[in-house]
């Protein structure tokens, strides 16, 4: 690398919906998860200095209010474990007890007093991270999101993903420039700025990613079934059990609405809640898992059914046309019992149906809450099913939405929605995965 120039490294990686099988598959049962089009982003940018100069590591986490800079030397002082010296992206570890404490007992020094549970966690895992994989090298690292944190989204997992792959990608640079972790042939001197240039990560190194990013989880969850890092890694809907993916080329296209219950809640606690559940109560909720086994299975079954149709074009078309009269008409003009007679395919009230049973399931283990039978209640009035997703507790609730419901019909369930102080939206459903980019800037890319 040019002296003075400096490299930008950067990797997104998406968030996820559940559409089955939560908490029981941390018990080692099916679950279905698909990857969610909001992204969480690491910008890494690195600036060899001249010999002699004192070095820096920078973490922003504007979502947190993080931004905090340490020297290098400190941090080595402070820090003094082995992996500093040695690190090895190539060999997964595991954070043990004593590192954890270690590194989150210097965490809770360095932040400010009283600072949340969840960024001590996020900042523990950063440097985790960053030690293991690069070892000390003066960088600035900043995080951001298009997810809400905390709100069953997965953002936890994309953070921890994105991370990865950043510093993957980094290590390997400094290894060997022509090495990084897409295809050699694909780096080059494009520029970030520009709103594309992202390279898929190549399979071999996507399962090292996913590998860190499932310790970096387990420092925020404790417990993690690993699903969340898995989706966020490879992208698309994936079906997960007992650490084992099969990826879905499902030919069913998924819409849901998610709407946002904007009550914050943790992981870590409610999956340790269920835990505990299933100590006092190991028969009954050996059933429910099991139970909740059979829903995840039968939405894959769904999924990949050669008969799933979808709607052939002429249906369509004549529904556009019904929509586009509702849309003269003032909303009060809209009766509930026109939504909820909006055709569905077979295949698609089947699945409803099974949303519907898992969320009276995840009721049965704890981790419903008022804010979330409010929005089944809500949806169900224009019969649309909806269940939590991801660890509940608040967090976000996604609906299934007939692929022949219009888009002035969501807007109907919406404004009903957000009208008991809800917020909804739409977002792309079974994206690509985690992807990487690279710039140089030769002349220091001072910003
Ligand atoms: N963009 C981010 N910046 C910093 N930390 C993050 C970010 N996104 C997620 N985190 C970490 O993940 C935690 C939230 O994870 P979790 O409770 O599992 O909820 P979810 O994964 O559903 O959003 C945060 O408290 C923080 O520790
Ligand atoms: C509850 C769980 O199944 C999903 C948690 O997802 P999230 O962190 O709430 O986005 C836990 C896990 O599988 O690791
Ligand atoms: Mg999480």
């Amino acid at each position: 690398m040019e002296e003075g120039a400096e490299l930008v490294v950067e990797a997104r990686a998406p968030g996820k919906v559940i559409l089955s099988g939560e908490h029981a598959v941390v018990h080692g049962t099916a679950a279905v998860a698909a990857a969610l089009g909001l992204y969480s982003t690491a910008r890494i940018r690195h600036r060899p200095l001249s010999p002699g100069t004192e070095e820096f590591l920078v973490l922003e986490l504007p979502q947190l209010n993080v931004h905090v800079t340490w020297s290098l030397k400190m941090i080595e002082e402070i820090l003094d474990p082995p992996s500093l010296q040695y690190p090895n992206p190539l060999v997964v570890k595991e954070c043990s007890d004593s590192d954890m404490t270690r590194l989150g007992s210097f965490v809770v020094k360095q932040l400010s007093w009283g600072a949340p549970k969840g960024t001590v966690a996020a900042v523990t895992t950063f440097l985790f991270l960053y030690t293991s994989i690069l070892g000390l090298q003066p960088i600035t690292v900043r995080v951001t999101s298009d997810l809400p944190v905390g709100a069953g989204l997965g953002s936890s997992a994309a953070y921890c993903v994105c991370l990865a792959a950043a510093l993957l990608d980094l290590a390997a640079t400094f290894d060997s420039p022509t090495q990084a972790i897409t295809t050699p042939k694909e780096q080059g001197s494009q520029k970030l700025a520009d709103t594309g240039n992202w390279h898929d990560v190549d399979e071999k190194n996507l399962e090292l990613v996913n590998k860190w990013a499932f310790e970096g989880e387990r420092i925020i969850h404790g417990r993690p079934s690993g699903i969340d890092n898995t989706v966020s890694s490879y992208g698309y809907v994936v079906r997960f059990k007992q650490g084992e993916l099969m990826r879905l080329h499902s030919p069913m296209p998924l819409r849901m609405l998610l709407t946002n219950t904007n009550v914050g809640r943790n992981t870590k606690a409610l999956v340790a809640g269920v835990g505990e559940r299933a100590l006092r109560h190991p028969a009954a909720m050996a059933a429910i898992f099991k139970a909740i086994d059979g829903i995840a299975e039968e939405v894959v079954s769904i999924l990949l059914s050669p008969s799933n149709p979808g709607l052939d074009s002429d249906d369509e078309h004549e529904h556009k046309d019904e929509a586009r009269s509702w849309q003269q008409l003032p909303d009060e003009c809209l009766p509930k019992s026109d939504i909820a007679s909006v055709v569905r395919t077979k295949e698609e009230a089947k699945l409803e149906e099974l949303v519907e049973m898992n969320q009276g399931l995840l009721q049965c283990i704890g981790v419903s809450h008022v804010s979330i039978e409010a929005i089944c209640q809500i949806t169900a009035a224009f019969k649309l099913q909806s269940k939590l997703t991801g660890a509940g507790g608040g967090g976000c609730v996604l609906t299934l939405l007939p692929k022949q419901m219009s888009s002035t019909y969501v807007e109907v369930v919406k404004v009903d929605l957000e009208g008991q102080g809800f917020s909804c939206f739409e977002a792309a459903i079974g994206g690509h995965g985690v992807q990487v980019r690279q710039e140089l800037n030769p002349d220091g890319g001072d910003e």
